[in-house]
């Protein structure tokens, strides 16, 4: 798409810079998520305004989080636009927005009514979803690399343009994530399971310690503190995802009530909770890492190791020593004895590793 090709429909190209290889791009809602997307956008070349209360965008512009303030009205002109805003907000905002010829993008949690509400006003729309956050918010706690590594969910329904999927996940490249295409409804229900549930199971569990005493929670260890990390998160935000995702949550709430009913039952059936413990660790283990992108260029090492101190740096120092760039790292079956530590490194140089890290004492396998 070529930049003031007639798409304007009540909106002006940002800034007339003479030079066409300048993208424009609007985020509306300049907070945690779209101030790392204005971050690691100026970062890879676009130039970027934003939508926000007035004192927001003053912050975001210090923190070159955008390079100016704008409208609604004007981002209707550039190439790409962000809705970043709340969750409850981003419908409202798709019918102020229309009509554009902007290609237009999200990152709610949620997506089935937001895709239908895009379709309803015929925008250019590819929704997305980037799994990657923290339970800060604003755009003081933004980060350019918030997405890197990241899975980014982008939906995909009968009526999306292959064109404009393919915008919008070169811009997801952009950003550091992995673009993975998946269908409204599928994306709603996986979100109520994955990440939905665990923040309500987290205010549970919360709760639940809390009830017992005052003090009881200063009495909480490791298991605690990682099952709950995630009580701390936004409550306004929260309040809006959850409220957005009712009908699939519902679903996922049913199953574990029932999920939680069964093992109650079955507690004093010392082989059957053994059972369920096999068959969750198995699960545990097929949750991996940080998620690489596999491309012709890129293998995988994977070597176990014992979960010991200094490991990790053995195997990375004799890597660095000879020359090899180690793209991205993550550990398997980090919870157990032993772990497997999985390398990406350039395909070409991935047999010299492996023959390295042999000499080193390591088992090491190529992964295709
Ligand atoms: N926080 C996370 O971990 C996370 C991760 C992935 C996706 N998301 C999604 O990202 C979106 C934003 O979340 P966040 O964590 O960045 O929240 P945030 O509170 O940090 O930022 C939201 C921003 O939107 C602004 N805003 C509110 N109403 C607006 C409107 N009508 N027009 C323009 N701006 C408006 C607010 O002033 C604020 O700056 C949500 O839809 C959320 O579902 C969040
Ligand atoms: O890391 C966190 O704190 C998060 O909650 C991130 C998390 C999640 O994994 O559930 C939360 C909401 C987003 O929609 C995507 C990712």
């Amino acid at each position: 798409m070529e930049p003031g090709d007639g798409r304007q429909q009540g909106g002006e190209r940002p800034r007339d810079r003479g030079d066409l290889l300048t993208r424009a791009l609007g985020i509306v809602g300049v907070g945690l998520v779209g101030g790392s997307v204005g971050l690691a956008a100026r970062g890879a070349g676009w130039e970027v305004v934003g939508v926000d209360r007035p004192e927001v965008l003053e912050r975001a512009v210090d923190l070159g989080a955008i390079d100016r303030p704008s409208t609604l009205k004007e981002v209707r002109g550039t190439d790409l636009v962000v809705l970043a805003a709340p969750i409850s907000k981003v419908t409202a905002l798709i019918s102020d927005l229309a009509p554009t010829d902007a290609l237009v993008t999200d990152v709610a949690s949620a997506k089935n009514a937001i895709v239908r509400e895009a379709e309803a006003n015929s925008l250019r729309f590819v929704g997305g979803h980037p799994m990657a956050g923290s339970q800060l918010a604003g755009v003081a706690n933004a980060k350019p690399d918030l997405f890197h590594g990241a899975r980014y969910f982008l939906t995909t329904t009968q009526n999306t343009d292959p064109n404009d999927y393919r915008e919008v996940s070169n811009f997801v490249r952009e950003l550091g994530a992995v673009p993975t295409a998946v269908d409204p409804e599928k994306h709603d229900l996986l979100m109520a399971a994955l990440s939905h549930l665990p923040h309500l199971m987290a205010a549970a569990l919360l709760k639940v310690a809390s009830d017992i005493s005052p003090e009881a929670l200063s009495f909480a260890g490791p298991s605690f503190r990682d099952l709950t990390r995630v009580g701390a998160s936004n409550p306004g935000l929260w309040s809006d995802i959850l409220a957005e995702n009712a009908p699939a949550l519902g679903e996922a709430l049913a199953h574990f009530a029932g999920a939680m009913a069964q093992l109650g039952s079955e507690i004093q059936d010392r082989k059957a909770i053994e059972n369920r413990f096999l068959a969750a660790r198995e699960a545990y283990d097929a949750l991996g890492g940080i998620l690489v992108e596999k491309s012709g260029e890129n293998a995988d090492v994977a070597i176990p190791v014992e979960n010991r101190p200094g490991v990790f740096a053995e195997v990375t120092t004799l890597m660095g020593s000879n020359g090899i760039n180690i793209h991205d790292l993550y550990v398997r079956h980090s919870n157990t004895e032993r772990a497997a530590l999985v390398l990406t490194l350039d395909a070409k140089a991935a047999p010299a590793a492996r023959a390295l890290l042999r000499e080193a004492g390591f088992g090491a396998e190529i992964q295709s």
